[in-house]
């Protein structure tokens, strides 16, 4: 049996999903039936879903309607904590070469995914995140996890090398994604009316970026599998791909499950726990999960981005200013994710609980 990890900061090995969807199971097998949740819907209901916030980012740059989005925005990120975003600047021909190359990634045979199969010490690689027991549940989906920034020649070794063009592809995209996270910063600090250029600065080229990918293949039992486990994000800010029209993120607003749909050529912004932090509890990092299909895979290529190791993790001073207190501590990002790392899976509240004052 394999060594359990002592931490987040790695996985035990299990089983390839894709190959287990691969069989044609006309059930799941135990290990991925989620007795613990009751309200799984994987198939949204029509008209009376909400919908999640539209930002126009063309009418944030625009001096003739900035005031107004920026509102929707701020608006967005209290209420929501997460938006969908339309003209952002990514051109759509990266954002469809990135799909493919993922797409041909996860078609790969399985041997071939498996040379850059997790190993023992870290997250970085083909296979689950936070496995820490042979007992516990798992989650209908397979992933990828690569370090991408600041980029040192050496990570490339880490990236897939086949499909042939994925590493060249890799590096224009993330590039995209880096301006579009400042932008995204940069407005964020307005609508707070944060002046401090560090704010949206650290995102910039020390930056840390990493990316995770999510294939979730289809499921004989949608309803009794989950594909990704409720949670927040514990970075700064998330942007997410969707590769398809199959719906499967699910944010939770005022108590429901809310299906978001994607939009061809948006991208999904997610506030993660560092910019609830620095935000002074304004804004918040949503809840969300992602449910599974009976007929249809969904691959998401999600962005995940913080700030420079320098910065340090905290409310951001000039929220201060007017005497409001502090509502969360202040620590450096090794101390963050120290903290993180070493919360068991499954504990996102309590570790949320152990930041605030
Ligand atoms: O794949 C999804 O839709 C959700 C992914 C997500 O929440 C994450 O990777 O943190
Ligand atoms: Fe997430």
């Amino acid at each position: 049996m394999a060594k359990a990890p002592n931490s987040r900061r790695w996985s035990l090995p299990v089983p390839s999903v894709q190959e287990l969807a691969s069989q044609h199971l006309h059930t799941v097998p135990p290990r991925y039936v989620r007795d613990d949740f009751s309200d799984i819907i994987t198939v949204p209901s029509g008209d009376h879903q909400l919908r999640l916030p539209l930002i126009d980012m063309t009418k944030m740059v625009n001096p003739e309607t900035q005031a107004v989005e920026l509102h929707k925005l701020h608006s967005a990120c209290k209420e929501w904590g997460i938006f969908q975003l339309i003209n952002h600047g990514v051109s759509d021909e990266s954002l469809r070469n990135m799909r493919k190359q993922f797409e041909e990634f996860f078609e790969l045979p399985l041997q071939e995914k498996k040379h850059l199969a997790q190993r023992p010490g870290s997250n970085e690689g083909y296979g689950h995140l936070f496995v820490m027991s042979e007992e516990q549940k798992l989650e209908w989906q397979d992933m990828l996890f690569i370090k991408v920034l600041p980029f040192q020649s050496k990570i490339l070794e880490s990236w897939p090398g086949n499909p042939y063009k994925f590493r060249e592809i890799l590096v224009n995209y993330v590039e995209e994604m880096r301006k579009v996270t400042v932008s995204i910063m940069k407005f964020i600090a307005m609508a707070l009316q944060i002046k401090d250029e560090d704010f949206y600065e650290s995102y910039n080229k020390e930056g840390k970026c990493d990316m995770r990918v999510n294939f979730y293949p289809a499921c004989p039992e949608p309803e009794k599998v989950i594909g990704i486990h409720p949670h927040v994000d514990v970075h700064g800010i998330t942007l997410l791909q969707e590769c398809s029209d199959t719906s499967g993120l699910q944010v939770l607003k005022d108590g429901h499950w809310v299906f978001v749909e994607p939009i061809d050529g948006a991208l999904t912004v997610d506030i993660g726990l560092i910019l609830e932090m620095m935000s002074n509890g304004i804004y918040k990092a949503p809840f969300h999960r992602a449910v599974v299909n009976k007929s249809k895979e969904r691959l998401a290529i999600v962005t995940i981005c913080c700030p420079s190791s320098s910065c340090r993790i905290g409310p951001a001073k000039q929220l201060l200013q007017s005497g409001s207190p502090p509502l969360y501590k202040s620590l450096t990002l090794e101390e963050y994710f120290e903290c993180f790392y070493n919360s068991p899976p499954g504990s996102d509240i309590p570790f949320i609980d152990k930041l605030k004052i």
